[in-house]
């Protein structure tokens, strides 16, 4: 397969906190349309690859190549113009704004009209329709990762980078997730790299799966390998899949 077939490239990726490495050498690339999952154990370094590959913390070495440039020592909006969307472990939401204003902060920061934005969301989750007038703040765990997803979308990523989305939300909701993000992938070819625990909505989602330990990719898997409970659980400390 040619290079210029992934949407993202990353190689060699190493980053940290101050003089404490994390992350060591990572390398993985994606296609426009795939949804691939990242296992890992507590504390392996899967938000600092996300937080590196978004720019929130630099990089000390490594490529990250996003249409055809190297984005590596790129601030983080300018990796968003190039396609690169959000979603933090902890959603970000503005808990005092409501859920139209947070909407038009994601349109304004994409550069995109508020109203069309707005519309899109509601058309993509129509449960934010009856929530736009209410408060960040007064959403349930599951409403505000849905608003966090909608928002990241107003932006038009091309990759979206979604951080435990599942995290603390009743299992309608994660399904709804689920969906949404097949959808997506089927019918925009976004791409998407999710960190999660839940291993039935990687198993659901994902085409692929990385294992990260110690700030590494010891090992890719298929979502149908995440059956084997052994496999697993050594590598990501989770249960496997029903059998
Ligand atoms: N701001 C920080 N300063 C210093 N060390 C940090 C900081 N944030 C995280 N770390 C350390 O970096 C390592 C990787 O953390 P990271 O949050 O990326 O792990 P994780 O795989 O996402 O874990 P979890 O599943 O618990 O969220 C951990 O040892 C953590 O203690």
């Amino acid at each position: 397969m040619s290079s210029n077939e992934f949407l993202m490239q990353v190689s060699g990726l190493c980053a940290g906190y101050g003089s404490i490495p994390i992350l060591r050498q990572v390398g993985f690339a994606m296609k426009a349309g795939e949804i691939v999952g990242v296992l890992g154990h507590n504390g392996m370094g899967k938000t600092t690859l996300m937080k590196a590959l978004v720019g929130l913390i630099p990089a000390t070495a490594g490529q990250l190549m996003l249409g055809g440039r190297d984005m590596i020592k790129a601030a983080p909006h300018l990796r968003a113009h190039q396609g690169i969307g959000y979603v933090s472990q902890g959603r970000d939401i503005f808990g005092s704004l409501t859920v139209r204003e947070n909407l038009a902060i994601g349109a304004a920061a994409a550069g995109l009209n508020r109203e069309r934005a707005i519309e899109r969301a509601v058309n993509d989750f129509p449960v934010l329709e009856r929530l736009l007038d209410r408060r960040g703040g007064a959403l349930s765990g599951g409403e505000q990762q849905i608003l966090a997803l909608a928002r990241a979308l107003c932006g038009e990523p091309r990759i979206l980078l979604l951080d435990e989305p599942t995290e603390g939300i009743q299992p309608s909701i994660v399904e709804e997730i689920e969906d949404h993000l097949l959808r997506l992938a089927r019918e925009t070819a976004l791409s998407v790299l999710v960190v999660e625990q839940d291993i039935g909505f990687i198993g659901a989602v994902a085409s692929r799966v990385l294992l990260l330990q110690k700030g590494e990719i010891i090992k890719e898997m298929l979502p149908e390998q995440l059956r084997d409970p052994d496999a697993v659980d050594e590598f990501a400390g989770l249960e496997g899949l029903p059998v």
